[in-house]
């Protein structure tokens, strides 16, 4: 099940320059990387997708359900740039009321909590108090609280932004595993290329709120500079695609 952009403009005020231009877009399979520059236009995509904001035209869907239909956002979940721990609360009750606000009923939100967590690999925080988790533990217990309920596809906002190489090594691990297991596409935003690894499936790049390349990793790593060292192909893809000429 994927989410279709036909056609979408977005401007965030009335006099502003277009964000998103007539764009069309269709999210692929598995895990997606959305690259692109400050300002590019991703987390506009992403907000949009949501259901948060919705395009002054053109028509975002998934599976046929248009997005301004109440039934879309059971589909889609969203986990915005910035996670906040509420205070007073457990990790568990943090993720519970997120279901709750999801419509779930207070024992079905309690039980997916709980199972969100270990999703996450954050059961052993489930009764700590959430603020107390650290940056990257926190950016899982926003993870686990938007998969709380049963979505066909999870957006995520800059979810590694702050992390070390172990832990996006490790989060990149914990997102494979949940395509895997619940058989959902994921499209998560990042200013690193080191998100990108053999099992992100697809890369897109934003430029300009256009869709500059979409295509699977071997494909993005084949705009590098031919001779550049393995290491850093994925960076000199982005910027041969990003540079304009
Ligand atoms: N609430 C807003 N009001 C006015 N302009 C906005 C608003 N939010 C974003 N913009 C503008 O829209 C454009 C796209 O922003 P967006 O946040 O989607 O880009 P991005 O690719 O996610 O950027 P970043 O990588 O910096 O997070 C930018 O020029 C930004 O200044």
């Amino acid at each position: 099940m994927s989410i279709a952009f036909t056609g979408c403009t977005y401007r965030y005020g009335r006099k502003l320059r277009p964000v998103l231009n007539d764009l069309s877009y269709r999210t692929p399979d598995g895990v997606t990387i959305l690259l692109g520059p400050n300002g590019a236009g991703k987390s506009t995509v992403l907000k949009l997708a949501a259901s948060v904001i919705r395009p002054q035209s053109g028509r975002i869907s998934v599976n046929g359900v248009g997005s301004r239909s109440r039934e879309y956002r059971k589909h889609v979940a969203w986990m915005p740039q910035s996670i906040t721990a509420m205070a007073g609360l457990t990790s568990r009750e943090q993720v519970a009321y997120a279901g709750w606000l999801k419509g779930m009923n207070r024992s079905d939100a309690w039980e997916h909590a709980k199972k969100s967590l270990g999703m996450v690999d954050l059961a052993e925080k489930a009764d700590s108090k959430a603020n107390t988790l650290s940056g990257g533990q926190l950016r899982r217990l926003g993870v686990a609280s938007a998969l709380v309920h049963e979505c066909r596809v999870l957006l995520l906002d800059e979810p590694t932004a702050g992390m070390d190489p172990t832990q996006r090594r490790t989060f990149r691990t914990i997102l494979t595993n949940i395509v895997d297991r619940k058989g959902i596409q994921i499209l998560m935003s990042t200013h690193d290329v080191a998100d990108l690894a053999d099992d992100a499936h697809h890369v897109t790049v934003l430029l300009e709120g256009q869709v500059r390349h979409d295509g699977t990793t071997q494909d993005f790593l084949s705009h590098a500079v031919s001779g550049t060292p393995e290491g850093r192909r994925a960076e000199s893809a982005y910027t041969a695609l990003t540079t304009r000429h």
